[in-house]
């Protein structure tokens, strides 16, 4: 006999019936309800126990069941911005069964996926792409004669920059069918900021109201007797204004029509907006969804930031669980070094894209709030916009992520580097960041900037060396970018006085006879441990810790070179192109001919796994260089 709690009974689960959203269109609304709550159930265990974006996808369950029962996915193409939303997704797509491999070493991945579904049209991780990718779908799908739909969900933090609105407007003028979906949360990872942001909220400021109100007032007195009613009733209040204008308003403008905003977390409203979207529209929609971060958990509700991207926690009371004894973060060292720098000069100004916890800011924000700019999701924007306070002689530092780092290559060649300016871009999250996987590891900004002229790129050994690295590139003249990793320093001592590093100069580590180590970064305390283990077996390694990448201390590394005989370059980036490349480049103009091994990333996309997994694969951890060398020795 079964006994009510064995597997097999509490396996009635709705949820392990749907294998594809075929199986959703046959479930009545109650069914569907209930879906939500076991899709609700199954993110918050497996994110409690893999750690990931919880509240994202806490807050568009009714909207994913909505979708896929009204739309004929796959056939529909539907597209989710950034793609950190879509847990439900996956669960409904044939993803179930692997879903406790969530974001794991060799798992799903925790964004959409092509190799993963056919669900998965177009990969995400970067944000604000999915009008645009939805536009060239839904104009390949009129060339080829194919009816049927595109969705692109966007959220109003993702709204926030330049790239959707340039998708939008030419959608506008191409007249396609396009849904965009706005899911406004009021929410980027932190609050939204902006003026788009008040707008769609209808938070409009009593300074905007009045200069939207004499505008207004200027335009209706030109207007005879109806202008003049309109009038009466407009000057009663702001509150009337704010009623006159509507978050439609501004997409009509760009020829979308406008339907919304509609509640988000009821099934039966949703389904029907949907379903009149689907058989009534022609050309681009833009549906307004209000939804609410972290619905159906009481800590996301309460802190959707807290829980927008979150490591394993307790389910009851939301607490993180954290590795005890870990060392402070470089992100740490790096927030509370920018506060300590600014407290002694008046320049420095610091700036995020939409990221003031994760790079480290906060802190500053609130101590130093007039000095602080949140540009929105805007790297690009925020890059020229450094320059632009350069330019005045201020020192700005634009704390931005790697791998976002890589939208404003251009404004950093040509609005920052070619004029010369003194801008800092604090470069975190530089090297393999873990679960997030490839859209995020930072493995290409060394090849991608080591060739701009007048930039200087600095890479800390530890986090005591960063704060000294901050403070020397707060006294330069030129840019300067410094590169630092995602998560813990070396647990090393902090100063409590700034030193001035020389620029292009690097440190001797440790001498030796039989191989160079030229270790960037992070990877300089494991190529100093394989040092050690090296000695044991009776070869000696000496370790240069370059400190710059650009300029190159040529003195240095090359009497190291030709002493050794033998170079071993190691960097958390891809080879071609990265640090190693510049030594080779090096060698070559002095003619030192010498057996050199570049250790990095080879030249394809890195997985996802823990950064420990993914530097021993790699073979860039201690274990991985001593293999190397006595291969070089065999
Ligand atoms: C180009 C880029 N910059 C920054 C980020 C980091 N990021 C991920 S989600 C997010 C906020 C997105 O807000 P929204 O679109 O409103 O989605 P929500 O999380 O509120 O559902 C940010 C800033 C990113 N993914 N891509
Ligand atoms: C989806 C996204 O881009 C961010 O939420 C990112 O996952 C944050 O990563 P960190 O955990 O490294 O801050
Ligand atoms: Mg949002």
């Amino acid at each position: 006999m079964q006994n009510a709690d064995t597997p097999a009974a509490v396996a009635t689960r709705l949820l392990d019936t749907i294998d594809s959203p075929l199986d959703l269109r046959r479930l009545s609304l109650i069914q569907l309800m209930q879906l939500a709550d076991e899709l609700r159930d199954t993110i918050i265990t497996t994110v409690a126990e893999n750690g990931g974006h919880l509240a994202p996808s806490l807050g568009v369950v009714e909207l994913t069941l909505a979708l896929h029962v009204v739309f004929n996915t796959p056939y529909d193409r539907l597209i989710w911005d950034v793609g950190h939303q879509t847990y439900a997704h996956k669960l409904l797509t044939g993803r179930r069964e692997r879903f406790h491999t969530l974001r794991r070493f060799k798992g799903i991945s925790g964004f959409p996926k092509r190799s993963e579904s056919v669900y998965d049209p177009v990969e995400t991780g970067h944000s604000s792409t999915s009008v645009s990718y939805g536009l060239g779908i839904s104009a390949a799908k009129n060339i080829l004669n194919d009816r049927s739909k595109v969705i692109a969900v966007i959220g109003d933090g993702s709204m926030t920059a330049g790239m959707a609105f340039e998708g939008l407007n030419h959608a506008g003028d191409l007249d396609r069918d396009l849904v965009v979906i706005l899911n406004d949360n009021e929410m980027s990872i932190s609050k939204n900021v902006g003026a788009l942001s008040s707008f769609l909220s209808r938070k409009l400021t009593g300074r905007t109201i009045r200069r939207l109100r004499d505008h207004i007032e200027d335009r209706l007195m030109a207007l005879s007797s109806v202008g003049e009613n309109i009038l009466s009733v407009l000057r009663k209040s702001e509150e009337s204004i704010k009623g006159f204008f509507t978050p439609g308003m501004l997409f009509e403008a760009l020829k979308f029509k406008y339907i919304g905003p509609i509640p988000g977390h009821e099934l039966d409203g949703l389904i029907a907006t949907l379903e009149n979207v689907r058989d009534h529209n022609h050309g681009p929609v833009l549906v307004h969804v209000i939804t609410t971060k972290g619905k159906g958990y009481k800590p996301a509700e309460t802190h959707p930031d807290n829980y927008h991207g979150i490591g394993p926690f307790t389910i009851s009371d939301g607490s993180p669980i954290k590795k005890t004894g870990t060392p402070v973060t470089y992100t740490k060292v790096f927030g509370e070094t920018v506060c300590r720098l600014a407290r002694l000069d008046k320049r420095l100004v610091t700036i995020t894209a939409a990221m003031p916890d994760g790079t480290g800011l906060s802190p500053f924000a609130t101590e130093f709030p007039d000095r602080f700019f949140d540009v929105g999701i805007a790297e690009q924007h925020a890059v020229t916009f450094a320059a632009g306070l350069a330019v005045e002689g201020l020192r700005p530092i634009f704390a931005v992520y790697s791998s976002f780092m890589q939208r404003a290559l251009d404004q950093l060649i040509h609005d920052v580097c070619l004029p010369n300016l003194p801008v800092i871009i604090a470069l975190d999250r530089s090297g393999v960041v873990g679960a997030d996987g490839p859209t995020h590891h930072g493995v290409f900004d060394l090849s991608f900037l080591r060739f701009i002229p007048n930039l200087t790129i600095m890479a800390p050994k530890d986090e005591n060396e960063l704060q000294h690295m901050l403070f020397t590139a707060l006294n330069s003249e030129g840019p300067v970018i410094l590169r630092y990793p995602r998560g813990s320093g070396e647990g090393v001592a902090v100063d409590s006085s700034f030193t001035s590093l020389d620029i292009g100069k690097a440190e001797l580590l440790r001498e030796g006879d039989d191989v160079l180590l030229l270790p960037v970064g992070n990877r300089v305390h494991p190529a100093l441990k394989a040092a050690d283990h090296l000695a044991a077996e009776g070869i000696s390694a000496a370790v240069i810790n370059p400190r710059f990448i650009k300029p190159l201390d040529d003195v240095l590394i090359t009497k190291w070179a030709a002493h050794t005989g033998r170079v071993v370059t190691i960097e958390d980036n891809i080879v071609h192109g990265g640090f190693g490349s510049s030594v080779l480049q090096l060698l070559h103009a002095r003619t030192l001919l010498l057996p050199t091994r570049l250790l990095g990333y080879q030249d394809q996309f890195i997985e996802q796994g823990s950064q420990t997994e993914l530097w021993a694969k790699a073979g860039i951890d201690s274990n991985g260089i001593v293999r190397s060398v006595r291969e070089m020795l065999a």
